[in-house]
């Protein structure tokens, strides 16, 4: 609060209190009649700031729905979602492209590079876009902690597939954004590049107090989080604290024994 005023905002800054994102009873359905679905059913959920958070659940569960709903790509049919204070159902088409490009980083399972640019070109053009310069410091420490340095002019055809994601992490943290959504990062990864992806965003974490929000089937890319989140049928049924491969697994297991008992 006063301090942050009068102190420098450094890279290394712990994770401030309070929640990047939020959602207060929020509610999505898709179609009507016979092909009405309730994707999601009055679901809360604050998203910490400077924390990483992994969103798991049985397919069909509404973990993309969420994720589409709090980045603000799908609109909301009840409830609030929030991206900071800025409520995200009273914003007109226009802000809310602004909103996703001033604030969110996504991470896919495609990397959605553009062949015809070079890695640093890739990472800064949302950015340039935008019409704002990078920040050239930050630019450096994201560069180096993702491991590109020597790699910053080449184009994606001369990357392997690990690098080329490690562009798209880059590109996703260059501009500081509020908050990082990644949906199955890992998905179409071998596991090494797979593990790697996860250090990095687990590192942006702690090194950088970016803010990372990941859907994951996997146990393992979710211990990576600080904290999981579980979904069931449109419902955050439960969430898990210092999550590690095991402890989610035998959580998914129980979920697995109450539906066949229930
Ligand atoms: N555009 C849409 N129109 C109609 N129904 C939809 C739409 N998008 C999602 N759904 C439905 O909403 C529910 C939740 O889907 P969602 O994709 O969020 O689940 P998920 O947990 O991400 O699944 P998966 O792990 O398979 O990706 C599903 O029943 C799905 O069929």
């Amino acid at each position: 609060m006063s301090q942050a005023a009068t102190t420098p905002t450094a890279p290394q800054a712990p994770a401030p209190a309070g929640a990047a994102a939020c959602a207060v009873g929020l509610s999505k359905v898709y179609g009507e009649g016979e092909t009405r679905v309730v994707a999601l059913d009055s679901v809360s959920v604050e998203f910490g700031r400077g924390r990483f958070t992994a969103i798991m659940g049985p397919s069909g569960s509404g973990k993309s729905t969420l994720m589409h709903c709090m980045a603000g790509l799908d609109t909301i049919s009840a409830g609030s979602a929030r991206i900071g204070d800025t409520e995200l159902s009273r914003l007109h088409d226009r802000q809310l492209t602004r909103l996703r490009r001033d604030k969110i980083g996504f991470i896919f399972q495609a990397f959605n590079l553009l062949p015809t640019l070079n890695a640093l070109e890739n990472i800064t053009l949302p950015m340039d876009i935008a019409g704002r310069r990078p920040d050239q410091e930050w630019l450096d420490l994201v560069v180096a902690t993702v491991g590109l340095s020597g790699r910053l002019r080449h184009r994606p055809s001369q990357l392997s597939g690990g690098q080329q994601q490690r562009v798209a992490v880059a590109r996703a943290l260059a501009s500081r954004p509020e908050i990082i959504f990644a949906d199955e990062p890992t998905g179409n990864l071998d596991s090494r590049s797979g593990a790697e992806l996860l250090g990095f965003l687990r590192e942006s974490v702690r090194e950088l107090g970016q803010t990372v929000v990941m859907v994951t089937h996997d146990p393992v890319a979710a211990s990576y989080a600080d904290r999981v989140v579980f979904l069931a049928d449109g419902r955050l049924i439960d969430e898990l604290a210092g999550p590690t491969p095991e402890g989610v697994l035998d959580r998914m297991r129980r979920f697995d024994t109450k539906d066949r008992t229930s």
